[in-house]
């Protein structure tokens, strides 16, 4: 069994807690109710490369990284640093995170906020939207390609943007041929964390124009952003370094900083055109 097979065991037990406490039907009536969805393509949009912040509390990779007692106050140093992006995770048992956390930072912030989660069902995009995000992750290693498929369409109808991730070749295929708008190219591999933060100059060239490609995990610092700029990174996501920093704040400034003018940009030699 790997890291992400126990997560995602996890993650359907404490779904079908929270499924027993909550209709669908409650669910949305909350949604209905809940703020308008902000716009992630502007936010993500431009020549600069866009710093999504991450609220992280622990890992499975790391354990315990930082105690967060008031997570809405951490975002809004990440929103005064420069933070185009607020991602929030929201998962329990390996990540110490809640639906609280990202309704508290969606209320704090004006910028958009991600659900960072295992979304294995519609419910869940219910419940993101109405806890107040604007984006969402879906994760394709996680998911078979008719959910992939079915997942993003609920999304998007329910105003909700999707962040597509992958790790593979295969999987970025598979993003693709769903209709992904966004694609996050995660550094780390779910089975096994490994980090390789070359698997993003590998697969980013693959992903046509048009698309918003996220480079995820491993950023240590501007000097990592730049390298991902290099490669064809429109943004990039943070967690660990953020908040195990001594500074969170100045740190994401640093990052936006290097991404608002970077030195290089790559030649935009997709090789699979629209
Ligand atoms: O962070 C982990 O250890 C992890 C393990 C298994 C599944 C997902 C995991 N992390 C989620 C993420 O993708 C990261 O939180 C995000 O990309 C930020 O990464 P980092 O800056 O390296 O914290």
């Amino acid at each position: 069994m790997t890291v992400l097979d126990e997560i995602l065991d996890g993650v359907r037990a404490d779904l079908a807690d929270r499924q027993r406490a909550v209709t669908l039907d409650e669910l949305k009536e909350r949604a209905a109710k809940a703020p308008s969805p902000r716009d992630a393509y502007a936010a993500l949009g431009g020549d600069k490369v866009s710093v999504i912040a991450e609220v992280k509390r622990s890992s499975p990779s790391k354990g315990a990284l930082a105690a967060i007692a008031d997570p809405a106050a951490l975002a809004r140093d990440y929103e005064s640093g420069g933070a185009h992006v607020i991602s929030v995770l929201t998962e329990r048992r390996r990540f110490g995170g809640s639906l609280e956390d990202l309704a508290s930072v969606r209320a704090a912030v004006d910028v958009p906020v991600l659900r960072k989660d295992f979304v294995v069902t519609s419910y869940q995009l219910w419940e993101a939207r109405a806890h107040g995000a604007d984006l969402v992750l879906l994760i394709v290693a996680a998911l078979e390609q008719n959910a992939l498929v079915s997942l993003i369409e609920r999304a998007e109808s329910i105003g909700l943007t999707p962040l597509v991730e992958v790790h593979t070749a295969e999987e970025l295929d598979r993003a693709l041929d769903a209709g992904a708008k966004i694609i996050g190219i995660n550094a780390r591999d779910l089975k096994t964390l490994k980090v390789d933060r070359e698997v993003f100059g590998r697969l980013a060239p693959k992903i046509p124009d048009g698309v918003i490609r996220i480079a995820e995990s491993g950023v240590r610092g501007p000097h990592d952003l730049l390298a991902y700029a290099r490669a064809g990174a429109d943004a990039v996501l943070v967690g660990e370094s953020l908040v195990t920093g001594k500074d969170p704040r100045a740190a994401v400034v640093d990052l936006v900083t290097a991404g608002a003018h970077p030195a290089t940009r790559p030649d935009n030699g997709s090789e699979r055109q629209q």
